[in-house]
């Protein structure tokens, strides 16, 4: 059986992070169809996801979204992300917040492959959640992170 996966990005976004997720996931495994839907920027991405679980069918869905370095931005990205919360009550569904700040990098080069790692990454986590639980319960508290490198447990 196929599961439908939603992937909902940005064109305010300076990387292609949603064709990272993609296809990382089609490699990951055949059992998933893909639905995008690209939206202006990340205020737009709450109701795109929220219409890709219920018009679309989606059974998870990421939103990958880039805010910028303003100050207004990073209150924009606080409100899609509470618009992106809001939207997984609603529907009791998961949407995968895949967001880089573009702060987070120090140059171009390192933001576009931070984007993409991180994208390729936060797709694993889908199909974790879709497929195998059990591996993400083995690494409660392990400190990972998507991106950059994973920071570890307190105590090995
Ligand atoms: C200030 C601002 N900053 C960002 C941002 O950092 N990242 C982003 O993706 N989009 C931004 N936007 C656009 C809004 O998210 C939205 O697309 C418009 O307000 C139209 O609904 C706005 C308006």
């Amino acid at each position: 059986m196929t599961v439908r996966v939603g992937i909902a990005d940005t064109t305010f976004a300076r990387v292609d992070m949603a064709s990272a997720a993609i296809k990382k996931l089609k490699e990951l495994t055949p059992k998933i169809k893909i639905v995008r839907y690209t939206v202006p920027g990340i205020k737009d991405l709450p109701v795109a996801c929220k219409k890709l679980i219920e018009e679309e069918k989606c059974e998870i869905v990421m939103a990958l979204g880039m805010p910028g370095k303003e100050k207004k931005d990073k209150i924009c990205a606080h409100e899609a992300s509470q618009g992106i919360m809001m939207a997984q009550l609603m529907t009791n569904k998961h949407i995968i917040e895949v967001f880089v700040h573009e702060d987070e990098a120090k140059d171009e080069r390192e933001l576009e492959w931070l984007a993409k790692r991180r994208a390729e990454e936060h797709a694993e986590n889908v199909y974790y959640l879709l497929f195998n639980r059990k591996f993400l319960e083995k690494n409660a508290g392990k400190g990972l992170r998507q991106g950059f490198e994973d920071v570890g447990p307190v105590r090995e």
